[in-house]
């Protein structure tokens, strides 16, 4: 890794009031986001909530209408210039009738110091793949390949809007292993939230072009309190059920009940005295889905 970029400030993404709005749409309403050398960011929030905007004006590629973006105390354009900033868009175009080597060599050729073409292809789980043409790669080995030509400028920052789209289970967890072997400053765009929660350091949530939670997956957990309670309860009745002592919200498919609860202790008390038959039971904190859930939809906290 060139690891030699450093800012004043010793930040590796500065986002100060950003704002872009296409019309009368506010794609982006204000966005600060400061995020530090060798820190894996998920950025996460429903369609529309101005992921990919964001993506684009920390890559330059996208005009601010206020605000201002420094990467490693540079603008997007002498960041990537100088080969700090890899990147992996969404349906970046390939070119169809060169290798997958001849692509990346050519991203190569573009910068100054890149790492041998056979290590990028190798860090991208596509070594094998160097001669097969781009038009012959399936979705999730086009997904490589960018991924690939991303890495090739050996850059201290990977920028990656929803990487492992169209990538299997398996090639998604052989993606972030290689990913995570790389040790560099990484910001990716997800929709896969067990991605978030597996790879990132730290979990940023946006929606409607703000940031509404910013933290650790254990902090924007917390934005959702209790736990959830799960059994299966023969001629389960829902009204028996909500009416239980630490219940917030009952959910009855079958025999299959959900329990929210405020207070589990006392909600498994009282479902064990009042259905006997009760079995299966188990009790987990609220999942960052729950949270996600909670902070995107209409009426959350913000
Ligand atoms: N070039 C554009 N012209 C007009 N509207 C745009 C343009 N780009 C984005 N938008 C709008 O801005 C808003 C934010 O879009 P953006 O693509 O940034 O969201 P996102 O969070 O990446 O969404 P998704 O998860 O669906 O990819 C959306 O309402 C979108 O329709």
């Amino acid at each position: 890794m060139t690891s030699n970029a450093t800012a004043p400030d010793g930040a590796a993404v500065r986002l100060t009031g950003l704002r872009k709005s296409f019309g009368d749409v506010h794609a982006v309403a204000g966005v600060d986001l400061h995020i530090t050398p060798g820190e894996v960011v998920a950025l996460l929030g429903p369609n529309g909530a101005g992921k990919s905007t964001t993506v684009d004006m920390l890559l330059g590629l996208t005009r601010p209408d206020a605000g201002d973006v420094k990467v490693f105390g540079r603008t997007p354009r002498q960041a990537i210039a100088d080969g700090h900033v890899g990147a992996m868009l969404q349906d970046a175009a390939l070119l169809e009738d060169t290798t997958v080597g001849e692509s990346v060599a050519l991203i190569a050729a573009l910068h100054r110091k890149p790492m041998p073409v056979a290590d990028a292809l190798t860090a991208a789980g596509i070594a094998d793949l160097a001669d097969r043409r781009c038009s012959r790669l399936s979705g999730g080995q086009k997904q490589r390949a960018r991924f690939a030509m991303a890495l090739v400028c050996d850059p201290d920052l990977l920028v990656l809007d929803e990487p492992t789209v169209a990538m299997d289970v398996e090639t998604r967890r052989e993606f972030w292993r290689g990913m995570q072997r790389t040790g560099r400053t990484v910001l990716f765009a997800t929709h896969y939230l067990d991605e978030a929660e597996q790879f990132a350091d730290r979990v940023v949530l946006m929606r409607e072009g703000r940031v509404i939670a910013d933290g650790s997956v254990a902090d924007i957990r917390s934005h959702v309190t209790g736990r959830r309670l799960t059994a299966v309860v023969d001629g389960a009745d829902a009204a028996v059920l909500s009416a239980l002592p630490g219940v917030t919200e009952v959910a009855v498919r079958g025999s299959h009940v959900t329990l929210a609860c405020a207070d589990s202790d006392a909600a498994l008390r009282a479902l064990l005295a009042a259905e006997p038959s009760a079995r299966d039971i188990e009790i987990n904190a609220m999942s960052l889905e729950d949270a996600f859930l909670a902070l995107t939809t209409e009426g959350a906290a913000r």
